[in-house]
């Protein structure tokens, strides 16, 4: 895969570029990335790239002439046809289904968006897709940029070690995760889950599976709605439901 990313900004992602699981999948060519400052692409003697509203109002608007220059110019030798996303707090809202759908491309161009927002024409003529990473606005669309590359980076094939697994996380499976322990057994009185000492991994299994409905119930219960669940899952959950009935 390939990103570029257009940015005014483009230090901010020297940290998340160069640490952990991204820069180790970056290191062994998962995918590469171009941190382009669109602003080298203004044609006006200031390299300005916003204006003032028209109809007047507060803040300053990005004009389109860059962005539409610094598109067509990262596209221009793409094979495979991009996804040109704009992170823009009035977008789709963005999930771990999106990333799924996103880690599938051969070319991600991401517009990282200032000031009090950008030319409606951006919307409406250069992009594919409009992502919001929450109802909230930040001051630009770098860090919403960040979150959305680190989650479909993760997914790429041979991003994540051995040792770290995205198909159990969650979200990924229709429910959240599983809790997790590790040593030591006693920590302070308290105890790990005698059935993971067990070394009975059937039962193990079966446990892990319940308490991933267990936490969804009681944290999410609306991700349970689209969930097609087992005949075991099913009847847990029933016993979820009467267990919780009781106690009201
Ligand atoms: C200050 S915001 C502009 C907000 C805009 N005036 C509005 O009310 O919709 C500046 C830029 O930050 C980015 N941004 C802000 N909040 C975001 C969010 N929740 N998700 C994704 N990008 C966001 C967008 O690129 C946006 O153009």
């Amino acid at each position: 895969m390939h990103i570029d990313v257009l940015t005014l900004f483009p230090e901010m992602f020297d940290g998340v570029f160069h640490s952990s699981i991204l820069q180790r999948a970056h290191d062994k060519e998962t995918f590469s990335y171009k941190l382009v400052n669109f602003r080298d692409y203004t044609t006006n003697k200031h390299n300005k790239v916003d204006d003032y509203p028209y109809g007047g109002g507060a803040g300053m608007v990005l004009t389109p002439q860059p962005l539409f220059d610094a598109v067509e110019d990262v596209t221009s030798k793409s094979t495979a046809k991009p996804r040109v996303v704009l992170m823009c707090p009035q977008g789709e809202p963005y999930n771990q289904k999106k990333a799924e759908e996103l880690a599938e491309e051969d070319h991600l161009v991401f517009i990282c968006g200032h000031y009090e927002g950008f030319d409606e024409r951006i919307r409406e003529h250069l992009v594919t897709d409009e992502i919001s990473i929450g109802d909230y606005v930040l001051t630009g669309g770098e860090l919403g940029a960040m979150v959305v590359m680190d989650s479909v980076i993760r997914l790429l094939p041979d991003a994540l070690g051995n040792k770290e697994s995205a198909p159990q996380d969650s979200f990924s499976t229709g429910l959240l995760e599983h809790p997790h322990y590790t040593r030591p057994a006693d920590f302070r009185g308290m105890k790990v889950p005698d059935v993971l000492l067990s070394g009975d991994h059937a039962k193990i299994e079966a446990w892990r599976k319940q308490q991933a409905l267990k936490r969804t119930y009681e944290r999410r219960k609306e991700l349970l709605e689209d969930k097609v669940l087992s005949k075991e899952e099913a009847l847990y959950l029933k016993q979820l439901e009467s267990e919780e009935n009781s106690e009201s």
